[in-house]
């Protein structure tokens, strides 16, 4: 018997959920708990297993979380709620005796930050307690890790730079939009970017730095350095690595819209009195934008997520570039999502899988680099997102 919970029902948890459902054999029992138990109850019908239940639960809240676990008992909890919920989660776990597996880091609400102290500091109570957690199971952080972790074990005796390149080639017919939660999105991509060499973080203007790169069967496309979460535990699991920069996709028209929220005070997080009523100016955004979830029915093109990685092997220099295309189209139709939530939800069950198999079970505080990545490797082949390698060719970078 092997019981796990979701918690959060928005774009990601809907393809959690249904990717959990397609592998009765891994898992025997499924709920699914979120702020609005309608949503989870609307993701149910649309997988058509009544089986999967569902409940309402504040993940902000640690004693509810508790009873939530005390009385459906999961061996695993999939928190892809908003990474506010990370530590209330954590802490809930550590009470009730349940493993946990998450796509990003904590963030505090008041403060775009984005590091792993946080949740790096539970390991000793999770080792104590014989608890597994899995951190940045998503795809990026999540796969990108996976396959460096691959590069390292399979490809290379040191891996020396480090580039992972995000593009989404897709086209969603809204003139703007974002691809998950708006807040969470937003606070991260206009963030000062970093990047990681010769042993110190290097910080830069917010998308300062850009470069035509080109991706496969998409071609050239503007790619911008931003600050991305696994760097940080990337460069601390590989100390070869000279270099770890990370590489985001904008168009132009995505930026123009950027930079008009930007200019007119409406990406901020500071709350401002409006009309009585305390308002988060990105809150309120987020609330008229499109809502990611409904974007997929006419999303046409596709993402590509991958590593560039260039070190030694057997004394020579070597190249490697290791990567997913994902179509927008063909993640709809399966889940009803777009390929950015796709891209996170998948591998976030491939994570929770590899614990209740007992191949990533481990007490502690882990990042998926840290793990085997060959099993993990071969599910991402048989569950939607297969990978693709070029060894020598031209990184670009
Ligand atoms: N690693 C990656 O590749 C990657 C990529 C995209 C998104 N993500 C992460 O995935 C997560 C989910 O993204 P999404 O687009 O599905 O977001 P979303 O906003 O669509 O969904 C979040 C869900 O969490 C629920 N929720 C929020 N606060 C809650 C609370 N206090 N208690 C209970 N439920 C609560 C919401 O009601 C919603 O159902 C986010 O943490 C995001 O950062 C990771
Ligand atoms: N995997 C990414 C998903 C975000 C994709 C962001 N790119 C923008 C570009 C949009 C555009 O240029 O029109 C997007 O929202 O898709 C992550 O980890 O954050």
């Amino acid at each position: 018997m092997s019981k796990v919970l979701i918690i959060g029902a928005g774009g990601v948890g809907t393809v959690v959920a249904h990717k959990v459902a397609q592998h009765p054999e891994v898992f025997t029992e499924v709920m699914i708990a979120s702020r609005t138990q309608s949503k989870c109850d609307a993701i149910v019908k649309a997988i058509g297993n009544p089986n999967i239940k569902t409940a309402k639960v504040d993940a902000d809240n640690v004693d509810e979380l508790v009873t939530l676990f005390n009385s459906f008992k999961p061996e695993i909890v999939i928190n892809v709620a908003l990474p506010y919920q990370d530590l209330t989660i954590m802490e809930a776990c550590l009470k009730a005796g349940v493993n946990y597996l998450d796509t990003a880091n904590y963030e505090p609400k008041d403060e775009a930050h984005f590091e792993y102290s946080w949740q790096w500091a539970y390991k000793k109570r999770f080792e104590e307690a014989g608890l597994t957690a899995i951190l940045g199971c998503g795809f990026d952080p999540g796969v990108s890790g996976v396959y460096t972790a691959y590069a390292a074990k399979h490809h290379f005796d040191e891996i020396q730079y480090l580039d992972i390149v995000d593009c989404n080639a897709g086209n969603h017919h809204k003139a703007f939009a974002t691809n998950f939660n708006p807040e969470i999105n937003i606070r991260e991509i206009t963030q000062n970017g970093r990047y990681y060499e010769n042993g110190q973080w290097i910080t830069t203007q917010p998308l300062e730095f850009h470069k035509a790169l080109t991706y496969p069967n998409i071609g050239p496309r503007d790619s911008y350095l931003l600050y991305h979460e696994e760097l940080e535990s990337l460069v601390k699991n590989y100390p070869t690595i000279k270099r770890a920069r990370f590489w985001m996709t904008f168009g132009q028209e995505y930026l123009t819209h950027l930079r008009v929220i930007q200019n007119i005070g409406m990406a901020s997080i500071e709350p401002i009195n409006y009309n009585g009523m305390e308002i988060v100016p990105l809150q309120f955004l987020k609330a008229v934008l499109p809502n990611p979830q409904d974007l997929g029915e006419n999303y046409e093109g596709e993402t590509s997520i991958g590593c560039r990685i260039r070190g030694i092997k057997d004394g020579k220099e070597r190249t490697y570039y290791v990567y997913n295309n994902c179509s927008h189209q063909a993640a709809y139709q399966e889940t009803g999502m777009q390929g950015v939530s796709y891209t996170t939800g998948v591998p976030a069950m491939i994570g929770a899988m590899m614990y209740l198999k007992g191949l990533w079970k481990r007490p502690g505080v882990w990042n998926v680099e840290e793990f085997d990545p060959d099993p993990f490797m071969d599910e991402l082949n048989k569950n939607g997102l297969p990978w693709h390698e070029v060894f020598d060719g031209d990184l670009e970078l």
